[in-house]
This record gives structure tokens, C-alpha cells and sequence, in this order.
């Protein structure tokens, strides 16, 4: 690795490398290229042979330090300004928890594309053998536009990522995030501020529901910018008799104190 400033063609390659779909063929006008461009780099960086053994051993990874400080105080501070989103959802008005989370409009802001693209052909290959060696008859396509379009074929064609935002008391109950039929098995959640200074408590939390066995929860405690990549519905996992699949669910445990804001990154759309 060098430490040189990508050029434009660097980041057009990088770009195109991720499956991502430039404005006018491959030129890179209208594209604010700082955002863009350390995202791409970021996602080059990362070993993604180690996060791909991750994610077949357990199903969620964290990548440390992805978004900077001023990307997640961006996105925070953006909450309110509601042009941005086409829904918002009271999670106790659907027994969802406590707290309230937007869905974001297309076009998503262009660091949430560059990860939604960029990041998705680098795990297709995960999702891909687990659907193989559970005999699932799915095979994902390896790049994000043609996966959205397939959703879009479908009548998915609402975007699902999300911002979340919790208070004092506030939680997320286990669930899993399909809106449809079509649906990609992993999925993404970006912390957008501190645990220990923003908040306490609301730790993620992933249960593992083993066959013939009480479940198994994971929880995990996320610094502001790092990403946890995780599994939205199962596993695949080898057993004396081949593979199975093992149900996963996640949610959030309740905060104690302070307000906890997180980005929620779905790979599929959704009905409505
Ligand atoms: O607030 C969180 O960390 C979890 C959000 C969530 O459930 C999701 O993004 O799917
Ligand atoms: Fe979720």
C-alpha cells in the first residue's frame, strides 16, 4: 500500500472495481469526490478474506473506523431535517421497542451509496455459499445495481436504509429485517456516536438460535464510526450431518443514559 492521493482515475478504477454506477458512463462529474473517494479507499484497505472468515464463523464482523467524526456529526445532524427521509416509524407504536428511526429516500446520501455499493460485491461470495451449502435455490448477482434491480422487478423498490435514533430507556426488540420476498442475507449498521460518553447501555445484540438448544446472544460494543456487518436471518453452519442453517436475530439492549443515533444499511428495498 502507498500513501499517495488517489487521482480521479485511481478512484474512477477503485470505483468501478466495487460494481458502483458512475453518472454519465465513467465519468465522475457530479460526484462529490472527497466522500466518495475515501470511502472507495477505505473499503479497498480492508482484509476482506479475514471478514469474509468472520462473517462464515459467526455471522457479524466489525470493520473499526469507518466513517470519521464529522461524517457521523453530519449524519446526526441531519435527523431533523426531514426533505431527507419518506417515513418515520415509532418503534412502541409497533411494539418495535422504544424509539423512533427514518427510512431514507433515494438518492441516498453519497456516502451511504458508496458503502452500499462498494461494500456488497466484496460479501456477495459469503452469501452466495451459504445459500449453496443450505441447497437454497438463490443465487445473488455480483454487483449491487443488478441485485437492486432484481428487488425492483419485484415491486421492491422502496429504499430501506435507515437512521436510528434511541433515548434514556430506549431498545430495539430482536428481528430480523426482510421486506419482501427478495432479500440479501447480510446486512449493516454504522454507529454514529460514542457508548461511555454519549450514551451507556444499548449494546447490539445478535442471538444465535442453535437447533435443539437454548439461544446464544453476542453483544457487542460499537465506537462511533466502526461498521458491523451481520447476518439479517441465518447462517449456514457444518454439523456431523453437512450444513444447516442457524436463525440469527438482533436488536438492542436498553439504554441507561444519554441518546444513541445509528445508521441502519439493508441491502434489499423494500414493498413499501
Ligand atoms: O440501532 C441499532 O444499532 C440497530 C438498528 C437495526 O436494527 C438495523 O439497522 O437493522
Ligand atoms: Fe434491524
Amino acid at each position: 500500500m502507498t500513501n499517495r492521493k488517489p487521482l480521479r482515475k485511481d478512484i474512477a478504477r477503485v470505483a468501478i472495481a466495487c460494481g458502483v454506477r458512475m453518472k454519465n458512463g465513467n465519468q465522475l462529474k457530479n460526484i462529490t469526490l472527497n466522500k466518495m473517494e475515501q470511502i472507495f479507499s477505505l473499503i479497498e484497505t480492508q482484509d476482506w478474506s479475514r471478514i469474509s472468515r468472520s462473517l462464515h464463523e459467526k455471522g457479524f464482523v466489525i470493520i473499526k473506523n469507518l466513517f470519521s467524526t464529522d461524517l457521523c456529526e453530519e449524519l446526526i445532524n441531519s435527523y431533523d431535517n426531514d426533505t431527507r427521509y419518506r417515513k418515520t416509524i415509532l418503534m412502541e407504536r409497533y411494539r418495535f421497542g422504544l424509539g423512533e428511526y427514518k427510512y431514507f429516500k433515494y438518492p441516498l446520501p453519497e456516502p451511504i451509496l458508496a458503502l452500499r455499493e462498494g461494500i456488497y460485491p466484496k460479501i456477495v461470495s459469503v452469501a452466495n455459499r451459504w445459500m449453496n451449502e443450505l441447497k437454497i435455490n438463490a443465487a445473488f448477482p455480483s454487483t449491487f445495481n443488478e441485485m437492486q434491480r432484481h428487488c425492483h422487478e419485484q415491486g421492491q423498490t422502496k429504499p430501506t436504509v435507515l437512521i436510528l435514533k434511541y433515548h434514556e430507556g430506549g431498545f430495539n426488540t430482536l428481528h430480523q429485517d426482510l421486506y419482501g420476498t427478495v432479500y440479501f442475507p447480510l446486512q449493516m449498521v454504522i454507529m454514529l456516536n460514542q457508548i461511555g460518553k454519549d450514551y451507556t447501555g444499548g449494546e447490539f445484540v445478535i442471538t444465535e438460535q442453535v437447533p435443539r438448544a437454548q439461544s446464544k446472544a453476542n453483544v457487542l460494543q460499537l465506537n462511533q464510526g466502526d461498521l458491523l456487518i451481520f447476518t439479517t436471518n441465518f447462517r449456514s453452519v457444518k454439523g456431523v450431518k453437512g450444513f444447516h442453517k442457524v436463525n440469527m436475530k438482533h436488536g438492542v439492549s436498553p439504554l441507561h443514559t444519554g441518546q444513541r443515533y445509528a445508521l441502519g444499511i439493508i441491502f434489499h428495498d423494500a414493498l413499501n
